[in-house]
């Protein structure tokens, strides 16, 4: 994505040459003449970067002011001042309201090219540092190996480097957001922004000034996160929940590529892709006539389906690893590894809160547990409703079946339920079940038709 400049000068001729200069090393720039045509190009997009004249010969503002204003509305613009009748002080003036440098007339081409390079740098940094500190704990990664996860990167590797939308089916926690991170941090917007808004945590009646911005008496007042994700990738978490008439106007920028900010009637353009997620069923949604179908087409172009953690078991204990590891580290507690006892615990609990009530257990179990590192976790130190999970599996054949039966019959129905309870553990998987429990897997097939459990998927047995 080619960074787009404002220049502002009141010369035609220095225009011109600045402008050639950027758009020779790739730039894409746009000029105005004085203040007033500079905010409106301001508000029909807000620029990567502004190099601006102090001079402004004819223009209601001089470029301090003009400095002084943008920055008030834009904090984070970066901002190169140009004058030919430049002095230190004025250069004080300019950094001190918020310039990012200075530069005088007449100048290098090289020099004015690595100012702004530099510029774009700092503010791409600061935006990296700023979001690193947001999300300190979120990943750009999908832990697992599943053959389901294995398959949603295959489809993420595809569709990452295309310009295509991507609908995100799963339900809540199961690692949505994380997947469109990935995707938009392997496409060649990864230098863009990526802003996320959730649907679900946003009053209706709120939701259109988030999205567009609002604009007031011809002045931006607020800027939407279409706009903000110029350049980058717009992450729309729980898609389904925003209200029909929102949907009718995402339509509308999705075709033209266009908005208006509420309040306002300047046409804002934007070069954005968007992520949606949705933990509903969207043809459902449809069918009640509370989504838009051709919403629907136009967002589910590829569509990624993100399993439940049940339906990948074998990825809890990488998870969970990956999970005591760098929430150990994040709070500067020791990294402790879990007993087998309580990682099978992990395995066979039904997660309906998915990989997020992994993380949050993880994460209490961390801060929790002792100082000591060589100390395993222990099962007792899971909370109660993992544990009575795993324990009433066991508990069944104990009280039951078990010690009111002959041995012949205990014995087949400990094996059974022993050999349910790994199944599930390595997700159907029987060469894995095999390996694990120190069977043959001709073996384990057999053992299992005589149980009468058919030897197939885990969710055949029951
Ligand atoms: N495969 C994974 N590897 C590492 N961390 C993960 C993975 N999947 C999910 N997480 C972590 O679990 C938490 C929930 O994930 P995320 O927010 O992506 O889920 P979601 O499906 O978008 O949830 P919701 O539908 O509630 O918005 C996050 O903290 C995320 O970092």
């Amino acid at each position: 994505m080619a960074l787009d400049i404002l220049i502002i000068d009141d010369e035609a001729d220095i225009r011109d040459l600045i402008s050639g200069i950027l758009e020779d090393e790739g730039y894409q720039t746009r000029t105005a003449y004085d203040s007033e045509s500079a905010l409106d190009e301001i508000e029909k997009r807000l620029p990567s970067l502004m190099v601006l004249d102090i001079w402004l010969q004819g223009s209601k503002l001089d470029g301090l002011e003009l400095l002084e204003l943008v920055k008030t509305r834009h904090r984070d613009l970066p901002v190169i001042m140009i004058s030919g009748h430049g002095n230190i002080e004025t250069a004080v003036a300019a950094i001190k309201k918020g310039a990012y440098d200075f530069i005088e007339k007449p100048f290098e081409a090289d020099h004015l090219l690595l100012t702004v390079r530099r510029a774009t740098e700092a503010e791409r940094l600061r935006r990296e540092n700023e979001e690193l500190k947001k999300r300190a704990a979120l990943v750009v990664e999908l832990t697992g190996k599943s053959a389901p996860l294995n398959n949603v990167r295959h489809v993420i590797e595809k569709v990452a480097g295309t310009n295509s939308r991507v609908l995100i089916h799963g339900p809540s926690g199961s690692g949505k957001e994380v997947a469109a991170r990935v995707i938009h941090a392997r496409s060649q917007r990864a230098h863009g922004p990526f802003i996320v808004v959730s649907a679900a945590s946003m009053e209706p009646h709120r939701m259109e000034q988030e999205l567009f911005g609002v604009e007031q008496n011809g002045g931006v007042v607020k800027t939407g996160f279409f706009e903000r994700a110029h350049g980058g990738t717009l992450f729309i978490d729980e898609v389904a929940d925003m209200p029909l008439p929102t949907q009718a106007k995402i339509l509308r920028v999705l075709t033209d590529q266009a908005f208006e900010r509420v309040g306002g009637n300047t046409g804002v353009r934007v070069d954005v892709r968007v992520i949606s997620a949705t933990s509903k069923t969207l043809v459902t949604e449809i069918e009640n006539g509370r989504f838009r179908e051709d919403l629907y087409h136009r967002l589910n172009v590829v569509p990624l389906m993100i399993p439940a953690l049940t339906e990948r078991r074998e990825d809890i204990p990488l998870l969970a690893r990956f999970f005591l590891e760098t929430l150990a580290d994040a709070t500067g507690r020791p990294r402790r590894a879990l007993t087998d006892e309580a990682m099978a615990a992990l395995q066979s609990y039904n997660w309906p809160g998915n990989v997020r009530q992994l993380k949050n257990i993880i994460e209490r179990v961390v801060i929790m547990g002792p100082e000591d590192p060589h100390e395993e976790i222990s099962i007792d130190q899971l909370p109660s409703e993992v544990r009575s999970d795993s324990a009433d599996l066991f508990r069944n054949n104990n009280d039951g079946a078990i010690m009111t039966s002959p041995l012949k019959e205990a014995r087949e129905a400990f094996e059974r339920e022993y050999l349910k309870v790994q199944i599930s553990r390595f997700s159907g998987n029987i060469s894995r079940t095999a390996a694990f429990i120190g069977m043959e897997r001709s073996a384990l097939h057999r053992k299992l038709k005589s149980l009468g459990l058919a030897s197939g998927k885990a969710g055949d047995i029951n």
